[in-house]
């Protein structure tokens, strides 16, 4: 077994991203792009590598369940070896139980030899055992049998419990463990939404027109990555999901406009932006992290675009030079990100209650302050990938209370027919649109 070997590389994934807690998309990406695994294997990484994290919980209640060692003295490789071996058990049915036994064994051996008579018994006892097995049960402990069942940790579960009701929690707990369409922006500036579907089916991607945006495509199939097409490198799409696409176009940017994007990178919503204007006005773009805004640098290049100008400032600082002189800003806050739980779902194992608390103070004082940027009759943008009231509506309540001169604007007129929200504002969630789970708000300054 070498390096190369698709359960090594995933296993490798997995300890990095718990290790360093890392996020899995970036992980996943650096992983293979120094492998030379097939298409196939990618997948297949891919698959192993997301099934785990979606189903941590469930995979450690049987784990603590069969094992006589406390799972605290596990080795993290070998607590992920276990991991592995049960998702390929138990979800993969392509995988024969024998081939996920053996295969984790050998891989216990290369990383421990001594270990590897412990995979063994576990994943074989398992085998054995695995119809009697109790889990929590729904009558006694709701919470804890979602918790187990969709593999949320009992905090969220009991929270969103709480917010939504047993339906709701239940299909959203249910859709975030499943895989989000990968959507991409056609770039209006070079290509039309057409005439990139058949430059895509060319390139072997095949992919329909999506739902909600109308430069949207939703891949269906690709025998390569996205990023080593011809098309990607020639800047005709953006990879974005259908939810942040409408961000801009609530925004409704013109040509020749100033627009200041105060949390911008990696830029997906200030490219659009800047598409939408024809590429003609003016877009600073703004973020608190210098690397992040080479990737607004990069794509901006490869996209064709000329008008972004990317400034490394944090938006808690006023910037004096700017009050009152944009037509629109947008704040496309930092949040908790439990509408992005399918791209990346170390998340809902990683935040917790405190972080929305300081999530939430941390966007209020973003929001006032970049407020001011705005002239009289301009726009002001909230929106967050999150589903927390705290983070979304709330903050929007407490803003417009304090900042008389904005108030919310009706956003129907810049949505499809097939979004009509009962509020002003805009809240998306995975299990009813199958986009990512997304919050936008649109306020105007009054003149
Ligand atoms: C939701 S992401 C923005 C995504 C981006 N708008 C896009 O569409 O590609 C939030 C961004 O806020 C940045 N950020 C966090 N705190 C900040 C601060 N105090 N000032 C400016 N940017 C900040 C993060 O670095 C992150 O890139």
């Amino acid at each position: 077994m070498n390096n190369e070997n698709p359960r090594r590389i995933a296993l490798n994934i997995l300890i990095d991203i718990e290790e360093n807690k890392a996020f899995s998309n970036i992980t996943i990406n650096k992983y293979l792009r120094k492998s030379n695994v097939t298409a196939l294997d990618r997948r297949f990484i891919s698959q192993l590598v997301y099934g785990v994290l979606e189903n941590k919980i469930y995979l450690d209640y049987i784990i603590k369940n069969l094992s006589k060692t406390k799972m605290k003295k596990i080795r993290i490789e070998i607590l992920n070896i276990l991991r592995l071996g049960l998702y390929q058990i138990i979800f993969l049915q392509k995988v024969p139980d024998s081939a996920a036994v053996n295969e984790s064994v050998k891989l216990a051996k290369k990383v421990n030899f001594r270990l590897s008579g412990f995979v063994n018994g576990i994943l074989r006892s398992y085998l054995r055992v695995k119809d009697r097995i109790s889990f929590p049960n729904y009558d006694e402990n709701p919470i804890s049998f979602l918790s187990v069942k969709y593999s949320h940790p009992e905090w969220l579960v009991k929270k969103w419990l709480n917010d939504y009701g047993l339906e709701f929690t239940e299909k959203l707990l249910e859709a975030n463990n499943k895989s989000p369409n990968l959507t991409v922006r056609a770039n209006t500036l070079k290509i039309s939404r057409e005439a990139l579907i058949k430059k895509l089916n060319e390139e072997g991607i095949s992919c329909r027109k999506g739902n909600l945006a109308r430069e949207a495509l939703i891949v269906e199939s690709m025998n390569n990555s996205l990023d080593k097409l011809d098309s990607f490198n020639k800047g005709l799409f953006q990879v974005q999901d259908e939810s942040s696409m409408l961000v801009s176009h609530i925004l409704d940017p013109l040509e020749g406009e100033f627009i200041i994007d105060v949390c911008s990178a990696p830029g997906g919503k200030s490219t659009h932006i800047a598409q939408l204007m024809n590429n003609k006005g003016r877009i600073l773009s703004r973020d608190i992290h210098r690397h992040k805004l080479d990737l607004v640098k990069a794509n901006s290049r490869r996209l064709g675009i000329t008008i972004i100008e990317s400034e490394q400032y944090n938006a808690l600082k006023l910037d004096d030079n700017l009050i009152g002189l944009a037509d629109k800003v947008l704040v496309d806050a930092p949040c908790s990100g439990f509408g992005i739980i399918r791209r990346k779902p170390e998340i809902k194992y990683l935040k917790e209650p405190k972080d929305i608390i300081e999530l939430s103070k941390l966007q209020i004082e973003i929001l006032k302050v970049s407020s001011k940027y705005v002239k009289n009759g301009g726009i002001l943008i909230y929106s967050t990938c999150t589903i927390q009231d705290e983070e979304n509506e709330k903050i929007i309540r407490k803003f417009l209370e304090e900042n008389g001169e904005f108030t919310l604007i009706d956003i129907k007129d810049d949505l499809p027919h097939n979004i009509r929200p009962e509020e002003k504002y805009l809240q998306l969630y995975p299990h009813i649109s199958n986009t990512d789970g997304f919050f936008i708000c649109k306020m105007k300054k009054v003149e």
